[in-house]
């Protein structure tokens, strides 16, 4: 279980409080979708839960611990724009190692195709930086996967094609997810429940 308790964060001390008393759980077995208008701060709430920023209060369990300090993360977060999450100076193949044991069936899965692999990030379209932004966050160790809005610069059949994929390798490996979007249809397709932030789950 995914379990993120009371959690309160401000960027400025002192300052306007983005999230205020957050809770939320989500179970492996589930696709949990996460609505809110725009600056609610559904994109700073993904970044406290896969431990990118420390909250003001409150705190996330993964199985009832806390998130490791060093290691591997069983909390990944694929962002909206590929582009800022890949090192520019990394061949894809390099960027691949950077998660924890990528499997061929993975990248076969994610149709990323071999000459890809031999690019620097500049070299890729956004859907094919994407699929491996996707690879890079499923590694072994990966317990949770959150999304922020990861699809929604790409075509309709990339889109498709990424959701599928997704929904079916998080399903078969019990792993949760946590999806943000702005399109209702596409969380009423992919998610198992779905919140609104700053109400009560
Ligand atoms: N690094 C930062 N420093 C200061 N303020 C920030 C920072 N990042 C975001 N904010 C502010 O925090 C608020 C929440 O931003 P956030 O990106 O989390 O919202 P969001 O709900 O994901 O928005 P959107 O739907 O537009 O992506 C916004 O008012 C934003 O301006």
């Amino acid at each position: 279980m995914l379990e993120v308790q009371d959690i309160t964060f401000s960027y400025q001390k002192n300052g306007n409080q983005i999230l205020e008393h957050v809770n939320l759980s989500v179970g492996p077995e589930e696709r949990l979708g996460i609505l809110a208008p725009s600056g609610y701060g559904k994109t700073t709430l993904l970044k406290i839960i896969s431990g990118y920023i420390s909250p003001d209060a409150g705190r996330i369990l993964v199985d009832g611990e806390p998130l490791p300090q060093k290691g591997y993360c069983p909390v990944q977060m694929i962002f909206q724009h590929p582009e800022q999450a890949v090192n520019p100076r990394l061949r894809m193949r390099e960027v691949l190692k950077e998660g924890d044991g990528i499997s061929k069936e993975l990248i076969e899965g994610l149709g990323i195709e071999e000459d890809w692999k031999n690019r620097f990030p500049q070299e890729l379209s956004g859907g094919e930086l994407q699929r491996f932004c996707i690879a890079r966050a499923l590694g072994k160790g990966t317990k949770y996967l959150l999304c922020d809005e990861i699809t929604t610069m790409l075509d309709f059949i990339t889109q498709g094609q990424i959701w599928n994929f997704l929904i079916e390798e998080t399903k078969r490996r019990g792993i949760g997810m946590v999806i943000v979007s702005h399109s209702q249809p596409l969380l009423d397709h992919v998610c198992t429940r779905q919140i609104r932030l700053n109400e009560n789950p």
